[in-house]
């Protein structure tokens, strides 16, 4: 795997970075939660914009990006709605979802942008299409936006193999980093994600992010150094998936480890 440098963050080298995402309703909320983040230590804030009431308006979309960058000029932003059939708040069709990401890479505001792998496709095991994935890739890159290519599960974790094969797609099919979180059943569960995560940063070209939620799967937050994740999401309030620590804490462990 090639480390990904942006700005002067370099992912898949040393100790895993950390992400914080905010995941405010309203503009004021998700400012201030913003504003909270400058004495945490981080060095990516991820907007959930699917918890923002006013997602579908364009104009308080890049609104709120641009008060997002002023607030934070030194952390990268990362952009993320998360569809409902992975684990979002809001249901909207996927032509809707297509336009929130391309509106929010057209502004040239984010550093990276969250685009699930899975993204008009259908049914368990679907491949992916890259006629619906490709122009938000070269619409994102022609912005000098780096793309996540991601895919989650909240209710089991596939056999190993998919998983690897999974990331291994991702990054075949043009992902800057390729992201994977499934939620374990078992204790092997777990060992099984760590151990595609090894394969994967030891052969794929692009950096890998990957976690097991839930309690069972906290280790897989903290590991990265050993399994070669590159990027962890730590809490400034509420969590955005089960099984997140609160930044200082995961700050303190990565460090230890
Ligand atoms: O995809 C991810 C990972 C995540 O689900 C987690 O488990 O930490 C948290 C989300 O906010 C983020 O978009």
């Amino acid at each position: 795997m090639k480390p990904l440098t942006i700005k002067n963050t370099v992912l898949g080298d040393g100790i895993p970075k950390i992400c914080i995402p905010v995941t405010g309703r309203d503009e004021a909320s998700i400012l201030r939660a913003a504003g909270e983040l400058k004495t945490l230590p981080h060095d990516i804030v991820e907007w959930r914009a699917d918890y923002f009431d006013q997602v579908t308006d364009q104009s308080r979309v890049l609104h709120v990006l641009g008060a997002l960058k002023e607030l934070l000029p030194d952390s990268l932003l990362l952009f993320t709605f998360r569809t409902h059939r992975e684990g979002g708040v809001k249901e909207l069709s996927t032509e809707a979802y297509l336009e929130i990401c391309k509106n929010a890479v057209t502004s040239g505001l984010p550093d990276l942008l969250d685009l699930e792998f899975f993204t008009g496709a259908s049914g368990e095991n679907a491949e992916a299409c890259p006629s619906v994935l490709n122009p938000v890739l070269s619409l994102a890159h022609a912005n000098g936006c780096c793309v996540i290519l991601s895919s989650h599960d909240f209710h089991k974790t596939p056999p190993e193999e998919e998983l690897f094969r999974r990331l291994s797609c991702m990054d075949a099919a043009g992902a800057d980093i390729a992201k994977l979180a499934v939620m374990p059943r078992s204790e092997t569960d777990v060992l099984h994600l760590l151990s595609a995560t090894r394969r994967a940063a030891d052969l794929l070209s692009c950096p890998v992010i990957t976690m097991s939620m839930g309690r069972l799967g906290v280790i897989s937050r903290i590991s990265g150094r050993l399994t070669g994740s590159c990027l962890t999401f730590g809490t400034a309030g509420e969590a955005s998936a089960p099984g997140q620590l609160p930044a200082k804490k995961l700050k303190k462990i990565l460090e230890t480890l």
